[in-house]
């Protein structure tokens, strides 16, 4: 049985100026596909608890809000980061469309123009995420990585302020933001791989509403579809938490005979730069999540298991490193 699709569509977001941004985005594209559309603000307990995230309830608080509106039936659409939204199904809903991807790499921002080898010995990056704070401590810079949280633009007054000579935050972030000229570095991902999803979207809608979920998929793009599966599927693989130091970036690229291919990095650390895997995994274009789980089994049988199962644990760092364990795992990730 088909639905109809409701005359105006209603899409939940966020208030924080970057999750409406998104939003509106993806409004203006349904629009132009001629549908009306009006978009509903949620409030979530993330947006207005700054207890660090761990204490609020961890994976997906921001997610789970929206989540619940699609159920209740007070929205039609959701729109979420992906890298933000946990990788278990949520019964009822479906991801029906992952539109194209911004450029997923992570940036420097950072006083006076410095770029991660330039700061010295000594200096202080701040970042809420394990991902990032492990892959910094990895590289044995000797800097300082201090666990701060808040939004984008809190995030960047740091630097201002003095208090961190540099912050990692996701290119999409500030290209959304318009503010793509404060980051002093796009960083390799051959250095920092990102969050598996960062740069995509997610548009969330109830599995009933099946005129809705087809006409979604008007915005769907496969090769971002295909390139996140295989970065999600190797985190469900792995059993990582959300706040587990896991990085992951999938591309899609053409063999020499012409057959399509996904080939996928991963990162799998402890916090304080103890122990970094590096591994990587070609596979066909048509099956991204065997793509994930096969690069996800060379993972754990190389060592992965210890470093995502318990990243609070005994790979916390000692003080003498000078390494602050973030108390941010879910806001940055
Ligand atoms: N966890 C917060 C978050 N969720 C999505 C983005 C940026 C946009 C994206 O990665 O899609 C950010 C900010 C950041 O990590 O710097």
């Amino acid at each position: 049985m088909t639905t109809t699709l409701p005359t105006t569509l209603r899409l939940g977001t966020r208030r924080s100026e970057l999750a409406t941004t998104q939003s509106t985005w993806v409004a203006d594209r349904l629009r132009e596909l001629g549908h009306q559309v009006e978009l509903v603000e949620i409030v979530t307990e993330g947006d207005t608890n700054l207890a660090p995230m761990t204490t609020i309830g961890g994976t997906g608080v921001f997610a789970a809000a929206i989540r619940q509106a699609l159920l209740r039936d007070e929205v039609d659409i959701a729109v979420h980061s992906l890298k933000d939204l946990p990788v278990a199904p949520e019964p009822g809903l479906v991801i029906a469309a992952i539109p194209v991807r911004e450029d997923p790499r992570d940036v420097l921002v950072a006083r006076d123009g410095l770029t991660l080898g330039e700061i010295p010995a000594g200096g202080v990056i701040g970042t809420g995420s394990t991902r990032r704070a492990a892959q910094i401590n990895a590289l044995g810079l000797g800097v300082e990585v201090r666990g701060i949280r808040g939004n984008v633009g809190t995030r960047m007054a740091r630097i201002d302020s003095g208090e961190c000579d540099a912050v990692v935050l996701a290119r999409a972030g500030l290209a959304r933001l318009g503010l793509l000229d404060r980051a002093t570095e796009v960083i390799d991902p051959l250095q920092m791989l990102p969050a598996p999803g960062q740069g995509a979207l997610a548009i969330e809608c109830r599995e009933s509403d099946t005129a809705l979920v087809e006409a979604l998929r008007a915005i769907d793009d496969a090769d971002t579809r295909a390139a996140t599966t295989a970065e999600r599927a190797l985190l469900q693989t792995l059993e990582a938490g959300c706040s587990a130091p896991v990085g992951a970036l999938a591309e899609v690229a053409e063999e020499e005979d012409g057959r399509l291919v996904i080939s996928l990095r991963a990162f799998v650390g402890t916090l304080d730069g103890s122990l970094e895997l590096r591994r990587s995994w070609v596979g066909p274009y048509d099956t991204p999540e065997q793509v994930g789980r096969g690069l996800a089994a060379v993972l754990l049988e190389d060592g992965a298991a210890d470093a995502v199962r318990k990243p609070a644990g005994p790979s916390q760092p000692s003080p003498e490193r000078r390494t602050e364990v973030p108390n941010a795992t879910e806001r940055e990730k």
